[in-house]
């Protein structure tokens, strides 16, 4: 993933305005890095490729009055402009989708390694292959996951990000920002909303299909998240760019109680947690998240006007899917299961609320290390 402001930067698209601004990035050391030119997007090579083949194609009576050379440096066109991009894009990374990506893929990827989570599963399998399935959205997918801490929401944006791009986190077009790294101080926030606005609109110039995850939005300074208002309306275009390909994912612990006081009444009632269903948390969430000072959406223009598409709870975690992190773990150690270290490192674990020990304090975080402890040759 590119971490926006540490290591591998979101590229900054520099055109006219944009060149001449500041490009300091306060939140991370040195600026935004430029992308000369966005690999399979419609660049100039493409644009040149596809005028050469119109000229080809035009009568052949204008074709015959073309002398060979000129015609040769039309074939060239076609050959570097055309040919040449699909090519690469068949050996590296570019800009769209993955080769492979299906709805399949990605069902199996959520059943498989999402544990607990059914209405995140639901939710995020229909609303991501259905926007990317669409050739012309209206507006860009927005989704606004919430959960207690270790519930899987940094987990799900990897997968997600895994099935558009090969590179996953990796990929130069998925960008994170991180809101205690990259936008500490309350006294800058004028300048944060400059900055992200343009790396966004660099980014998006650059990729229509870049990915963006927002992590820590309960840190994020209020009224901050409204300088990208624009970019997640329904307009066609925005100062000539247009971002109805682009994802955004905001990740936040905001709301966190509300959803575990449904889960809680589940529980006492002795109904299945997978008879919740998003109707019965989805508007609470939305109003919580709205009227929470420390939600990062406090009094948010994005929740006003209706622009999160989704808000995406995740449960709290309990005894039997800790158990089911530590042999997923286990595993990708090599080793063979042995369900008694299985159980005994769960144990170790903490349950809230105190009587009952329902749920873990920290979800599946921190059963890694714990692991260690059992394995320390
Ligand atoms: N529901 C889950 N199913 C499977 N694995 C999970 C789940 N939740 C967490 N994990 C495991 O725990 C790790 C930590 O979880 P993750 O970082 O996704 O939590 P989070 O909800 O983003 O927490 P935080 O709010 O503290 O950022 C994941 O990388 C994954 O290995």
């Amino acid at each position: 993933m590119a971490v926006a402001g540490v290591g591998r930067r979101p590229a900054l698209h520099q055109d006219g305005l944009h060149d001449k601004r500041n490009r300091k990035w306060f939140g991370g050391g040195a600026g935004p890095r430029r992308r000369e030119n966005a690999r399979g997007g419609a660049g100039p090579g493409m644009k040149l490729g596809r005028v050469a083949l119109g000229l080809l194609l035009l009568a052949p009576s204008v074709v015959r009055a073309v002398e060979p050379i000129s015609l040769g440096l039309a074939l060239a066109g076609v050959l570097t402009g055309y040919i040449y991009p699909r090519l690469y894009c068949l050996f590296a990374e570019c800009c769209g989708q993955k080769r492979s990506l299906s709805r399949e893929a990605l069902q199996k990827d959520l059943d498989h390694k999402l544990f607990g989570q059914h209405l995140a599963k639901k939710i995020i399998l229909n609303a991501v292959f259905g926007f990317l399935s669409n050739p012309k959205p209206k507006k860009p997918l927005t989704l606004s996951l919430h959960g207690w801490t270790g519930t899987g929401k940094n987990f799900v944006s990897k997968i997600i990000a895994e099935n558009i791009y090969e590179g996953g986190l990796n990929s130069d077009y998925v960008h994170l920002f991180v809101a205690t790294l990259h936008f500490p101080h309350a006294s800058n926030i004028t300048l944060y909303k400059d900055q992200l606005q343009l790396w966004i609109r660099g980014n998006v110039s650059a990729c229509a299909r870049s990915v963006f995850i927002f992590d820590e939005m309960d840190k994020m300074h209020a009224g901050l998240i409204d300088a990208i208002k624009p970019f997640l309306d329904y307009y066609d275009l925005v100062d000539g760019v247009s971002y109805q390909k682009a994802i955004f994912i905001f990740l936040s612990n905001a709301g966190a109680e509300r959803i575990t006081d449904v889960a809680l009444d589940f529980w006492r009632s002795g109904k299945q947690r997978e008879e919740i269903k998003l109707k019965d948390i989805e508007h609470a969430l939305s109003v919580s998240v709205f009227n929470n000072k420390n939600s990062g959406f406090w009094h948010s223009s994005l929740i006003d006007r209706n622009l999160i598409d989704y808000f995406v709870p995740f449960l709290p975690l309990e005894y039997k899917h800790l158990k089911m992190c530590i042999r997923v773990e286990m595993q990708s150690r090599g080793y063979e299961i042995d369900e008694d270290i299985v159980s005994r490192v769960a144990e170790e674990m903490t349950f809230f609320p105190k009587e009952e020990r329902v749920f873990s304090d920290k979800g599946c975080k921190t059963v890694f290390t714990k692991l260690d402890y059992y394995y320390d040759d």
